[in-house]
């Protein structure tokens, strides 16, 4: 794009249009886009802002599959999950979930293009071809959403676009100049801006990404103030995770929230090209959470980063300052990390001996892998074929309940307010909680619970508002919540 375009009120123009055309710009939005102090642009709250509230909802202007290897398949036509795709019978080799999805408009120009482009047909669903759909998908946007495409950032760098070399070197596809560099352009923007779209009663990672115009002008911080979810329409409904004051820019996390610092900077740098300079990266004891730390060979006190920019520096023992280098501690953390997967294997008795011995004895309670190792168990608890909840005794639902708890402690402590991380945290709380209740016998011990209940019920249905994703019978609640 020209550059020159490329100003606050051509930005914060383009993305009102873009958000009247689909009837989700409010006339006084409590957002603009301005200047960042992190380079090029970021969205700003124009007032003071609750916790919870929601900021903006965005549209998607790009929506196709990711480009991963083994892409669980969706429908093309309305990104559904569901045993009834079957392929196109045109033979385009796309996956269609009904006669409906088969003949809307939305997918017959996908199909017709694709079987004029690849001079051949398919009797079945070609899955290498669903994976870089997404530029294919670009080419029939109209000219106004182009331009939205082309006011956003994108990484040039040589590996992304190879999408459109696979529609080229491995489908025969033969495309126009004009279009293959626009389809190039579409997956660096993509790259540098898209998000994962959670969808209905999807578990482990999503299949569909989208390109959020305004969502996509927020940057990133290891301490988000911003949260989003997905609605049943593929919007993103971003909301705030703590209050909010007026003139403060709004940012989201680009990783995973539980994850250390050498990590998330790893991330960053790999996928987004930027290293990260937040309060928490800076900060070698991550918020008092200690979560990338290792414990002292000799005094078993508490080895941080010297300076956490260089991990592979030295580390330092807080309590008798002996240091260790960094390629020490990364030995570790790799064992670590090779055993964490292979726990996916192993029963409850196993990872439970396994956080509670040997992993005590190298990391801190809140290093990443400890924390990684709880939320296994968290997860096992109550959903595992002989750990249901009806299943567990009192003293695995008392751990459970501790464990969620521990987490939650992280979770204040790196000051995240209502991320959907807690809310998950909650919910299985909640769970446990109301299990528990039915096993208890005195009255007063149970008054208690019933307001921490209620409570936590509350909070995430705050979080979970709006959001596809949530488990049904929090979904039940807030349709009823959505329809006073
Ligand atoms: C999704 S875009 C965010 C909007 C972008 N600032 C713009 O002007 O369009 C992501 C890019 O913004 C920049 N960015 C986001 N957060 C950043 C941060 N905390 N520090 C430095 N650069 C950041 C990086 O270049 C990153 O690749």
């Amino acid at each position: 794009m020209n550059l020159s375009r490329r100003t606050a009120p051509y930005l914060n123009q383009i993305i009102s249009n873009f958000l009247k055309k689909h009837d989700k710009f409010s006339e006084n939005p409590s957002w603009e886009i301005r200047e960042s102090n992190v380079g090029g642009f970021g969205v700003f709250t124009t007032r003071d802002v609750a916790i919870g509230e929601v900021i903006f909802i965005d549209v998607p202007v790009i929506l196709g599959p990711r480009c991963i290897p083994n892409c669980p398949i969706l429908c093309v036509s309305c990104f559904r999950k569901t045993d009834l795709l079957k392929p196109c019978i045109s033979g385009c080799g796309l996956p269609v979930c009904s006669n409906e999805c088969q003949n809307s408009s939305f997918h017959q120009q996908e199909c017709r293009l694709v079987r004029q482009l690849r001079h051949g047909e398919s009797k079945d669903i070609c899955n290498k071809l669903f994976e870089n759909l997404t530029p294919l998908k670009s080419l029939f946007l109209d000219q106004n959403d182009k331009d939205v495409v082309l006011s956003l950032i994108a990484h040039n760098r040589d590996r992304h676009g190879h999408e459109v070399d696979t529609l080229k070197n491995g489908f025969g596809f033969e495309f126009s100049e004009d279009d293959e560099k626009f389809m190039k352009f579409v997956c660096c923007v993509m790259d540098a801006n898209a998000f994962e779209v959670s969808l209905s009663g999807e578990k482990g990672d999503s299949s569909l990404r989208g390109l959020y115009p305004l969502g996509s002008l927020a940057n990133h911080s290891c301490t988000p103030n911003l949260t989003h979810v997905f609605n049943e329409h593929q919007e993103m409904v971003a909301k705030a995770a703590v209050f909010i004051p007026k003139n403060t820019e709004l940012v989201h996390s680009y990783t995973r929230i539980i994850w250390d610092t050498t990590t998330r900077l790893y991330h960053l740098h790999c996928t987004k090209h930027f290293i990260c300079k937040c309060l928490r990266c800076q900060d070698r004891t991550e918020f008092g959470t200690y979560m990338g730390s290792v414990l002292c060979k000799k005094c078993r006190g508490i080895v941080s980063p010297v300076n956490p920019y260089k991990s592979y520096g030295k580390w330092q023992c807080q309590d008798c300052k002996t240091y260790i280098l960094g390629k020490d501690v990364k030995t570790l953390t790799t064992l670590l990390g090779s055993i964490l997967r292979d726990l996916d294997s192993k029963g409850f008795e196993f990872i439970y001996n396994f956080l509670k011995g040997k992993l005590k004895t190298v990391v801190p309670d809140h290093n990443q892998i400890a924390i990684a190792v709880k939320y296994k168990l968290i997860w096992l608890l109550g959903h595992m074929d002989g750990y249901k909840y009806k299943d567990l005794t009192l003293e695995l639902l008392d751990i459970k309940e501790e464990l969620c708890k521990d987490i939650l402690f992280v979770l204040n402590k790196l000051q995240c307010g209502q991320c959907k991380l807690r809310g998950l945290l909650l919910y299985e709380l909640y769970c446990c909680q109301r299990e528990k209740i039915q096993r208890l016998k005195s009255n007063k011990q149970i008054d208690l619970y019933t307001n921490e209940i209620q409570n936590n019920l509350d909070e995430i249905l705050l979080i979970m508002r709006y959001d596809v994703a949530a488990p049904d019978e929090i979904k039940k609640f807030l349709d009823c919540d959505l329809k006073e």
